[in-house]
């Protein structure tokens, strides 16, 4: 489907947004365009990819203009651009709403404006029944797009999100900080033994986004299934295929903003989701703006169901989650000496 086209990728300067470029510049796109306020690195970007293929827009989704004019002639929207991190959104909320909510609204209407053909909007679990800044800013940014497809209807733009959990090794994340902590002779730091996450590699997310891209309609919502652990299976995890069992563990308790487990999916959204085998697609509420009936019709199924989470999704035990983790770049990298060391 991406023949001939040109793809804007927002922010997409973490790993996440680098192993998307990867994919896209092995398909027969004709044009991909960084859009991104970090010259550093997207410098960096172009030194490593040495593509023709790619081209660096400097902008800022928080300036509507800088869109307008990245977003011409594109037929196609990774949206990646965010804050991120809880505690940096917990301490600055306001910045969280100006890049994660204003500045998605941003990008929509430049695309609606530049009639580009998909936009796909990236979200994370924490956005579902958020408690810190950060998730409640994406929980935002998916009501902004899903309101503003059900004003598109059968529009040009199809406007759609990825919801996903944790990523695996994705920079600054446990995995990366366990490897170091090991690597420097180091007690691992667990906040809770019995907190759980879900577990997706990189490739998972990314097979998720190209879904999306592919299938997407107006307002969806696309969740990938996946296992989760404990974070004490984590860590003994990676001890063993370290080959470090005794290593010290010392427990430090739940850090601010953070939750026991997170949800994929709400109870709410469980109601209406088609379960796809692999995926979860949440369509779009399209009540339309009579209020009464938003107020005063009920939806019986919703007490039938349960939500998605990181407590009852399946649970990798031990031996799967070496498994799993065998199977990871970055720990061979760091089980070659590359990574926990460095
Ligand atoms: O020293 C640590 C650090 C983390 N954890 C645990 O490991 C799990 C994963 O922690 P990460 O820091 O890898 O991921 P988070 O779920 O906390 O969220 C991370 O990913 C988010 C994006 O979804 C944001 O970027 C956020 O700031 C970033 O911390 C959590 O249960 C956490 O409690 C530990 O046990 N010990």
């Amino acid at each position: 489907m991406f023949h001939d086209s040109c793809l804007m990728v927002t922010g997409g300067t973490g790993s996440f947004g680098d192993a998307v470029l990867r994919r896209f510049l092995a398909s027969s796109i004709r044009e991909i365009r960084v859009f991104s306020r970090d010259e550093k690195k997207q410098d960096d970007m172009r030194k490593r990819y040495a593509s023709d293929k790619l081209k660096f827009y400097l902008g800022d989704v928080r300036d509507p203009q800088s869109l307008i004019a990245a977003t011409r002639g594109v037929d196609y929207i990774f949206h990646a651009a965010a804050l991120k991190q809880v505690p940096s959104c917990e301490f600055h909320p306001m910045e969280a709403v100006k890049t994660n909510v204003l500045g998605t609204e941003n990008v929509l209407e430049a695309a609606i404006a530049n009639g580009v053909k998909r936009v796909v909007c990236l979200s994370t679990d924490k956005a579902v029944y958020p408690i810190n800044a950060m998730g409640i800013s994406k929980a935002l940014m998916e009501k902004v797009m899903v309101a503003k497809s059900r004003e598109l209807g059968g529009g040009q733009t199809i406007l759609c999100g990825t919801r996903y959990g944790n990523v695996m090794a994705s920079r600054g994340s446990v995995i990366p900080l366990f490897a170091q902590q090991i690597g420097m002779g180091r007690p691992i730091t667990i906040t809770d033994p019995e907190m759980t996450r879900f577990m997706m590699t990189l490739d998972d997310a990314v097979e998720l986004v190209m879904y999306a891209f592919t299938n997407g309609q107006n307002g969806d919502i696309f969740v990938q299934k996946a296992p989760a652990a404990t974070i004490s299976t984590l860590a003994a995890s990676m001890l063993q295929l370290l080959g470090l069992p005794d290593h010290p563990i010392e427990v430090i308790g739940t850090r601010h903003g953070e939750k026991l487990f997170e949800t994929l999916l709400s109870r709410e959204e469980m109601a209406s989701a088609l379960d796809l085998g692999g995926y979860y697609r949440i369509p779009p509420d399209l009540r339309d703006l009579n209020y009464a009936k938003y107020v005063e019709l009920g939806e019986a199924r919703i007490n039938q169901v349960t939500e998605y989470n990181s407590h009852n999704t399946h649970r990798l035990d031990v031996a799967q989650m070496t498994d799993l983790l065998r199977r990871l770049d970055y720990m061979q990298e760091s089980m070659a000496g590359g990574g926990a060391n460095s």
